[in-house]
């Protein structure tokens, strides 16, 4: 299953930051082993915030849950969730 994901990061603004530089490098560790996994298939930047719009290719809503809520930014981002389907119209959808 397909799913659009934005995530927007609020940082504190007093985090200290030696636990910031060491969050933001857990963070891209995981984000690399999940693209690596196929799990997190696009990662954009949305341009002028800390903001990024991916999509994941995941089984479940469980399992896409899970996977989100394993980003050590976790706790500090606000993530909608949008699910895909296929369009008719999609001309890599045509038999
Ligand atoms: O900065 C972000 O967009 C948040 C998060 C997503 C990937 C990553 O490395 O950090």
């Amino acid at each position: 299953m397909l799913f659009h994901v934005r995530m927007d990061v609020s940082l504190p603004h007093d985090l200290d930051p030696n636990r910031r530089a060491e969050l933001v490098q857990a963070e891209r560790d995981r984000t690399l082993e999940l693209q690596k996994m196929g799990v997190w298939q696009h990662l954009w930047r949305v341009v002028g915030l800390h903001s990024n719009i991916s999509i994941f290719d995941v089984p479940s809503n469980d399992e896409l849950h899970a996977f989100l809520s394993s980003l050590p930014l976790w706790e500090f981002m606000q993530v909608q969730v949008t699910p895909l389907a296929t369009h008719p119209s999609d001309l890599a959808a045509q038999p």
